[in-house]
């Protein structure tokens, strides 16, 4: 489990961008106490912003979120977020988010900006920094911390102007729950799985077709092998045949040859008497 052991804020609400001030989160359990207006609820403005990328509601775009430069001789605020914590896998992490805020002299309007952010992953004296330059944060602290941005967003760092949405109407209700639970994630998983497994019927029915023509093919193919076997037998018993034939030739020869000799035998005898 991903935990977070410290926050620091400078140039946020009520926070001076002069001074860094930072709160230690202690296991299992931090309470936050304070007086009305001593910055609890920016902490917890600081946490969704540095997690998601939030910007609490109603702070005209980030404008009002920053330390006012006009409590101050500067025209801007120079604002800083840093959040340590350790990731799923228990890697030290640190994640700076900059902020600056400009006061247009002339129409007195103050415009928020967001600089680049940082991400430093610590393993021993090993440091490797990542910019938001390279790498989209905002999608990539949520997987880090092993929570989903609705979660973070609507759940464990909820701000108290929108904590209402548990009871607000049913559309909204619905929207809320199917980004908390990725319901659309869902039903694309359910549409591809439906699509798989048409593709997989349709491959299984051709199989089928090929079993059944592999299955004909065997049976003629044992027909032929039964016909070639009795044509083998056939052949045998021809050239036993055969065999039986030549031997019997043989012997008759041989009888010939006795009675051609006999005969000679005989004509001898003949011709002496004479
Ligand atoms: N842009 C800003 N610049 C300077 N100060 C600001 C700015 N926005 C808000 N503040 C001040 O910051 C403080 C906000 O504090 P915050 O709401 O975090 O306090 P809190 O402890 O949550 O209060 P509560 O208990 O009333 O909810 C207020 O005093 C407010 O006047």
């Amino acid at each position: 489990m991903a935990s977070i052991y410290k926050l620091s804020i400078s140039g946020i609400r009520s926070f001076s961008d002069e001074s860094q001030e930072t709160i230690q989160f202690g296991k299992p359990l931090t309470l936050i106490v304070g007086t009305n207006g001593s910055g609890k609820t920016t902490i917890i403005e600081c946490l969704r912003y540095a997690t998601t990328g939030e910007l609490p509601p109603g702070s005209k775009n980030g404008a009002s979120f920053i330390n006012d430069p006009n409590l101050h001789s500067s025209n801007e605020t120079k604002a800083q977020v840093k959040l340590a914590f350790q990731n799923v896998k228990k890697v030290n992490m640190i994640l700076s988010k900059s902020l600056m805020a400009t006061k247009n002299i002339r129409t007195k309007t103050i415009s928020f900006k967001s600089k680049e952010n940082q991400l430093m992953t610590i393993r021993g004296v090993e440091k490797e920094t990542i910019s938001s330059k390279v790498a989209d944060m905002e999608s990539e602290i949520p997987k880090l911390l092993g929570v989903s941005k609705a979660i973070l967003n609507y759940v464990i760092f909820c701000h108290q102007d929108d904590s209402l949405w548990p009871i607000s109407d049913s559309s909204t209700l619905k929207k809320k729950f199917d980004e908390i639970f990725d319901s659309v994630k869902f039903i694309k998983i359910l549409e591809n799985i439906k699509q798989i497994t048409k593709e997989l019927n349709v491959e299984i029915k051709l199989i089928n077709n090929n079993v059944v023509h592999l299955k004909n093919d065997r049976h003629r193919a044992h027909k032929k092998m039964s016909s070639i076997e009795d044509i083998n037998n056939q052949i045998n018993k021809f050239n036993k045949d055969v065999e039986d034939i030549s031997t019997r030739i043989t012997e008759t020869d041989k009888e010939l040859n006795k009675l051609y000799q006999s005969n000679q035998d005989f004509e001898r005898v003949i011709n002496v008497e004479q």
